[in-house]
């Protein structure tokens, strides 16, 4: 079993379910789909074969947005409102974090995202060269953000432009074609104009992403229209924050002008449903104005201090039922949009590759077990893996054909999940004796 992990060469996974048919996936030694089909097999010699029978393959999850290392911050703060809960509990605790809770963190969130069936993330957070250590270890894809907030003021906004420029030359250094770097101005109500400015500049001449929260509460719109006169999207738009290379975060409050300015200018809007609804933000996306205005919607979970979850499976139904409650609409958000939510979408959004079974993308691939109860019986894909699945049903995942899990097996699980929770008891530890 253990030779899956390391072994390199040319793939085949025969006889696999996709959409209701059986075909087998041919995959290239440089992690390329070769073929898919009912003879795909024919196409390649293959190195490795992994049974396909029992199995129902979709493309790999992606999560546009998330802070992996909050993993050690699950259950510390709950059933707050955002502002108390990030002043008075979230912030404090960060302010004790190390480098080494940050490649814990995020080791514990890659493996958690590798048994729901996530191949790549998009993060936003601190000690970010630490959870490139962790995600080149872990296998999987991830756009790296610092966190920067300059809360207005030059000095720190100074610092944080440090920050964010170290990291990403240390991103561009590792040459590791997994890992890409962004650049992560938290939000308007955390981040100067000059400082959204820096970043729209900075990211336009380095040629990388923005990830940005936008509109997630109604304080921030209010607030942010007292200071600045127009609402969030505008005021990022006017600091040149929103392009198709922008990820912008929950969206929940955008009126309908605004969700044709992202369309407009392109930008990918991250739905969260769970952390939406534990805390309380009292909207939901308004997904129906989004997809008419052409914007890329995708899905991400947000942190495990809000969600508390990574569970990209779940969070496609949280997405479906949510947007279905909130729009009293049967019909909004089926479920093979909500799969394209969060594969091909997601995959836009980080520029991953088509985030689809076709021949010529990435193998990003999930398998999931088709005798599992929740696949039973198997009438409709789609409809199973979003309203009946979790990620409890993903039994094997593949990262541009390199075999991250296989029988739900993750190498290295034990050491993660142990050096996980020592470090997330000693941080609260350290914020105790402070
Ligand atoms: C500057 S790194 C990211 C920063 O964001 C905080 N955070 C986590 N979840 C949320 C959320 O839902 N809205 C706003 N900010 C959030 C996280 O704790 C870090 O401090
Ligand atoms: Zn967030």
């Amino acid at each position: 079993m253990n030779d899956i992990f390391t072994a390199r060469g040319s793939m085949l996974i025969a006889g696999v379910t996709v959409n209701g048919s059986t075909v087998d996936i041919a995959i290239d030694e440089e992690g390329m789909i070769a073929g898919i089909g009912k003879d795909a097999r024919k196409t390649i010699d293959a190195d490795i074969i992994i049974d396909g029978s029992d199995r129902v393959a979709i493309p790999g999850l992606v999560n546009t947005h998330t802070h992996a290392a909050m993993t050690l911050l699950r259950g510390y703060a709950d059933d707050m409102p955002l502002a108390e809960w990030l002043s008075e509990k979230i912030w404090p605790l960060e302010a004790h974090l190390s480098g080494d809770d940050v490649y814990w963190g995020t080791k514990l969130a890659c493996l958690e995202m590798i048994k729901s069936g996530t191949v790549a993330f998009n993060d936003m957070y601190f000690f970010m060269e630490r959870a490139a250590d962790a995600v080149d270890e872990m296998g999987l894809r991830a756009t790296l953000a610092y966190g920067f907030i300059d809360l207005g003021m030059e000095e720190k906004r100074a610092a944080e432009i440090k920050a964010t420029e170290a990291l990403v030359a240390h991103v561009k250094a590792r040459k590791n074609p997994r890992i890409q770097a962004a650049v992560g101005p938290h939000s308007v109500y955390t981040v100067s104009p000059e400082g959204l400015s820096w970043c729209a500049e900075f990211a336009e001449e380095q040629g990388i992403a923005v990830h940005v929260h936008l509109s997630e509460t109604e304080k921030e719109v209010t607030d942010c229209v007292a200071e600045f006169g127009k609402r969030p999207a505008v005021h990022l738009d006017e600091c040149g924050c929103l392009t198709p290379r922008t990820v912008a975060a929950h969206c929940c409050w955008l009126d309908e002008a605004e969700c044709r300015l992202l369309g407009e200018r392109g930008v990918s809007a991250s739905h969260n449903p769970a952390s939406n609804m534990k805390l309380a933000v009292n909207r939901a996306m308004p997904y129906h104005w989004l997809k008419a205005s052409g914007a890329n919607v995708c899905l991400g979970t947000d942190g495990c201090a809000s969600n508390n979850s990574l569970d990209l499976l779940e969070e496609m139904k949280f997405a479906a039922l949510l947007q279905k409650f909130a729009w009293n609409s049967q019909t909004l958000l089926p479920a093979g949009e909500a799969v394209a939510m969060a594969t091909s979408a997601g995959a836009r959004a980080l520029g991953t590759g088509p985030g689809t079974l076709t021949a010529g993308a990435p193998a990003d691939i999930v398998l999931l077990d088709a005798r599992a109860a929740c696949n039973i019986p198997l009438h409709n894909t789609d409809s199973n893996t979003v309203y009946a699945c979790n990620g409890g049903a993903v039994m094997t995942v593949l990262c541009q054909g390199r075999v991250l899990m296989h029988e739900r097996t993750v190498p290295g699980e034990e050491e993660i999940v142990r050096e996980a929770a020592a470090a997330a008891q000693a941080l609260v530890g350290r914020a105790r004796e402070a």
